[in-house]
């Protein structure tokens, strides 16, 4: 299997593996992430010198001067940038009826102009002293360690830009996109080199709509559809799978990189989880872990399978092609309906009617492998022993969302499932799993591109009682990001269920601060709640409390969960 790209410095070689091994910096991303001062020859040939032929032989302090002198902190690469259609007090704002949420959503809409970023002219002249990814227009980045363009995450910024009246940020990270599948013929995770050979769940053609149903610009749909139906192409040629269900062929899709090193941005993790393994076995568990970020869960017991084929394990066990995951496949129908629609737009009927016949093959797909009668809900579904994974992740309601499924009754059979569930259980969000691994996409975390997922999926079911529950869902989550926002003058990448305002934790890496999908989710959800919301939890005194002021805000919080 290839390696994650072709630079000898970003992606292989003894430079990345003496200098990640040496464990110089706190996360093995900050290495990845440096330009270089010279060209990878120069670089090359000095650390030849330098090692004497025996790479395994150099002292840290050796390798310290060595960065120092050829290499340079990362962040280096951008201009100074603001974006230019940033401007006060967005419409969207006057429809939240409580006050300190009014002003604390203006704080998340000013967030937009420090987590936006110009890459420099010099990368272009100069790609290959940079890992970083040129890319021709400016963007907003997550933040913290993530100093780059992210696939799945722009979605939730997009959605976030367009409701501040940013539409002109939120169309150049969308054209940014399409450069990259010009270029790549995909969308890379990340617009770093050694992301180049992964994906991430395809969002482009939602950030399309998105854009579409705010602009009405019918000519961006037709320069962005090539782009999206190659981005298509790309899913269905290297990542789909046939599976037989009563003789019936269906074809589905996964998360399947084959790369098979490990990933730079965390090589020594990679290099000691498979320490002890064959040569055979290390690749394998590489090429997994990297099938698990393109999933944009990395990482998770939801790709853990034991030898025996059971959803078991730990982190070493990662197997993550061997699922067809719901998500994935929800999102895929979500796309071909949406590109049926863009085509009809476009006055195009044979290929809308193409997309429609490719989403109902994959809805009688997903119904046929994918839904759990006994269960009510959709599941994960094992490649290995051909049956599905009970666990529950809200992704499991997540062909909801999409629209994708058959009979009404199943959204009220999921909803049931949902209610006993026990992801319900918990006052700050629903956990990404029940499952305490110390992964970050497990219990206690709760991410917000999935509470966003399920709570549309939820207010888009004509029961009263389901979109009750989404308004529920949403009144939690806000309370918890402005709670944790109070607490640290912060947005988090994730939170954790249990405690209000807590930040999220486990996983390879300190939680992040910025936050790029966070922002974008609780401006979507004060925007459509926004006559609902309060900033404490409804009639338990919170709203009064957190009124006076901020410390006595946390005390009231403390004493009404005490009560
Ligand atoms: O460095 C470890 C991993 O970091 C990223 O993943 C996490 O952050 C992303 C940006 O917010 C997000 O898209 C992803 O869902 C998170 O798990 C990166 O995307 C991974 O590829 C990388 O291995």
């Amino acid at each position: 299997l290839p390696p994650p790209c072709d630079s000898e410095i970003y992606c292989y070689g003894d430079v990345l593996k003496q200098v990640q091994m040496a464990k110089l910096f706190d996360d093995d991303k900050y290495f990845v992430d440096m330009k270089l001062k010279s060209a990878p020859d120069i670089i090359l040939t000095a650390f030849h010198n330098l090692t004497h032929g025996d790479p395994n032989s150099v002292p840290p302090a050796v390798l310290r001067d060595f960065l120092h002198k050829y290499f340079e902190e990362p962040g280096k690469e951008f201009e100074p940038w603001s974006p230019p259609d940033w401007h006060d007090k967005p419409q969207f704002l006057t429809g939240i009826a409580d006050a300190e949420l009014r002003s604390w959503a203006e704080k998340l809409h000013h967030l937009w102009k420090s987590l936006g970023r110009k890459i420099s002219s010099d990368a272009l002249a100069h790609p290959e002293q940079y890992s970083q990814i040129f890319t021709p227009h400016p963007f907003v980045v997550p933040g913290g360690r993530f100093r780059e363009l992210y696939y799945w995450d722009s979605y939730w910024v997009i959605n976030g830009l367009l409701l501040s009246e940013m539409t002109d940020t939120a169309r150049g990270m969308i054209l940014n996109f399409i450069h990259l599948i010009d270029r790549y013929g995909f969308i890379p995770n990340g617009a770093r080199v050694y992301y180049e050979r992964r994906s991430q769940p395809p969002f482009l053609s939602l950030m399309v709509e998105s854009y579409y149903q705010t602009t009405n610009d019918k000519d961006f749909l037709r320069t962005a559809l090539p782009a999206l139906e190659q981005e298509y192409l790309f899913w269905m040629q290297n990542r789909s799978v046939a599976v037989e269900v009563n003789g019936i062929k269906h074809v589905l899709n996964r998360f399947d990189v084959q790369v098979g090193l490990p990933r730079p941005e965390s090589y020594s993790d990679d290099v000691e989880l498979a320490e002890g393994l064959t040569e055979e076995a290390a690749e394998r568990l590489w090429k997994e872990l990297h099938s698990g970020a393109e999933s944009g869960w990395d990482f998770s017991s939801r790709w853990f399978v034991d030898g025996l084929g059971n959803n078991n394990g730990s982190l070493r066990d990662t197997r993550t092609s061997l699922l067809i995951p719901t998500d994935l496949n929800a999102l895929l129908c979500r796309n071909e309906r949406t590109l049926a629609h863009f085509y009809r737009t476009l006055g195009n009927e044979p290929e809308a009617t193409r997309y429609d016949k490719a989403a109902s093959a994959r809805q009688e797909a997903i119904e046929a492998v994918l839904w759990d009668e006994e269960r009510g809900v959709w599941l994960d579904y094992s490649l290995v022993t051909n049956t599905s994974h009970p666990a529950f992740y809200p992704t499991n309601l997540a062909p909801i969302w999409a629209g994708c499924y058959s009979q009404p009754s199943m959204g009220q059979k999921a909803v049931h499932y949902l209610q006993t569930s026990g992801g319900l259980e918990f006052p700050n969000g629903v956990p990404t799993s029940l499952v305490d691994s110390g992964q970050q996409w497990d219990y206690p975390n709760a991410w917000p591109p999935l509470q966003h997922i399920l709570i549309q999926g939820l207010s888009s079911l004509p029961s009263q009682e389901a979109r009750e529950l989404g308004f529920d869902l949403a009144q939690r989550w806000i309370r918890t990001n402005w709670l944790a926002y109070v607490k640290y003058e912060a947005m988090f990448e994730k939170y954790d269920v249990n405690g209000d305002g807590k930040p999220g934790g486990g996983g390879e890496y300190e939680v992040q601060l910025g936050f790029g999908w966070t922002n974008g989710v609780a401006l979507q959800l004060l925007s459509q709640y926004g006559d609902r919301l309060t900033s404490g939890s409804s009639g338990n005194g919170f709203t009064s409390c957190l009124s006076i002021s901020v410390s006595v805000a946390l005390l009231c919080s403390a004493q009404t969960l005490f009560l």
